[in-house]
């Protein structure tokens, strides 16, 4: 566990064009369990890797499709819509149905205006997440939660209204679903995932495009590819082609140095050498240096030390293309930045 952690977080830090270190669905469970264990883990909760994830998410959106200047009322009165104001933030029945909750949040602070569509309200799913959404008013297509009354829904009534959503919308973010996906599609997603391989508006993939395998990428064919990926913590092996074809992906850095900080100590500690079998600690290398604290928040960790602290705006994640365009395939291939985004809704 220790060498993949590093390997993941030295992969950022190596000099030269980014060579990351794609990870299977296998590992990517692996790393969750290791984030929230306690004792000698992370010890973090889910709600507050939900947070960290959905919070990228906003800010890879924000990053990839800017919201566009307020525009004045027209001669009527009535508000005109900004470039990129309407993301359809599509949700699925796991954490990464979460995920996009906390991005829709985030995503309506930023002055977008996002409509959430859940369809698999259940008990377990995360309803504060969702009552957050709802206390701000953000449209929400989803079946009444369990043991509301209700007017029986027609069967394809959410499909319809998936449809009429996705027809009125800027921009799709597809959190339907992440590593723990199981090829083929079950209702009501099968739907949803046909829907995405058809429409013609720019949608972004968290963690891997809905219906691929996380391993093999689009093995059955689904005819989906997103406009862009944000891949959380490290990508996954089945969007290798996607990146290395020029596909747009950003990747959130939030946990990356934290999990090389944590895990260069663990190194460190003569128990961890002795239950890696290691006959004494000189066995493991000395850990990497480590980014400075500044840089943990920053877009790129060899960025040069700012002179101030980092704004509670400044992006947890980082984007690149890789897209061959000929003479500008070198200048890409090493090109990042930093999103800046407002925090304070209509700033
Ligand atoms: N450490 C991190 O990087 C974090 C990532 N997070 C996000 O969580 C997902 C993984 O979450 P998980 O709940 O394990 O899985 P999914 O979201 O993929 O959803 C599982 C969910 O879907 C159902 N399901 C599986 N296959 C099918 C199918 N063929 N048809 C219908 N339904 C299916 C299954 O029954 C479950 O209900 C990760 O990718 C990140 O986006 C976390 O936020 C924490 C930190
Ligand atoms: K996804």
């Amino acid at each position: 566990m220790s060498g993949l952690l590093s390997s993941i977080a030295g992969a950022f830090r190596a000099p030269g064009p980014r060579q990351p270190r794609y990870i299977g669905a296998e590992d990517a469970a692996l790393i969750d369990g290791w984030l929230m264990g306690g004792d000698d883990k992370g010890a973090f909760s889910l709600d507050q890797l939900m947070e960290l994830a959905g919070l990228s998410v906003a800010q890879a959106v924000a990053k990839l499709y800017p919201l566009g200047p307020k525009l004045d009322k027209d001669p009527n009165g009535v508000k005109q819509k900004r470039t990129n104001e309407r993301v359809l933030v599509c949700c699925g029945p796991g954490n990464q149905g979460g995920d996009g909750l906390v991005a829709a949040r985030h995503l309506y602070h930023f002055g977008y205006s996002p409509s959430v569509f859940y369809p698999k309200n259940t008990p377990s799913a995360p309803q504060r997440l969702k009552k957050q959404c709802e206390n701000l008013g953000l449209p929400l297509i989803a079946p009444p939660s369990s043991g509301a009354s209700s007017f029986p829904m027609a069967p394809d009534a959410q499909d319809v209204a998936f449809r009429r959503a996705i027809e009125n919308t800027d921009v799709v973010l597809d959190c339907v679903f992440g590593f723990s996906f199981k090829p083929p599609a079950r209702a009501p997603f099968k739907t949803v995932l046909d829907e995405l391989a058809k429409t013609s508006k720019p949608v972004l993939s968290v963690d891997i495009p809905s219906g691929w395998d996380v391993d093999e990428g689009d093995r059955d064919k689904t005819g989906f590819t997103p406009d862009a990926l944000l891949s959380l913590t490290a990508p996954k092996k089945g969007v290798r082609a996607f990146v290395e074809s020029g596909g747009k992906q950003c990747v959130s850095l939030s946990l990356v140095f934290h999990l090389a900080r944590t895990d260069s100590r663990v190194c460190a500690l003569p128990s961890a050498a002795s239950s890696a079998g290691a006959s004494s600690p000189s066995a493991f290398p000395p850990p990497p240096p480590l980014p400075s604290r500044e840089h943990e928040h920053t877009a790129d960790p060899r960025a040069p030390p700012r002179r101030a602290a980092p704004s509670p705006t400044s992006s947890s994640s980082t984007c690149q293309s890789t897209r061959p365009t000929g003479a500008k395939l070198s200048t890409l291939r090493g090109a990042r930045s930093e999103a800046s985004v407002r925090l304070a809704r209509g700033a």
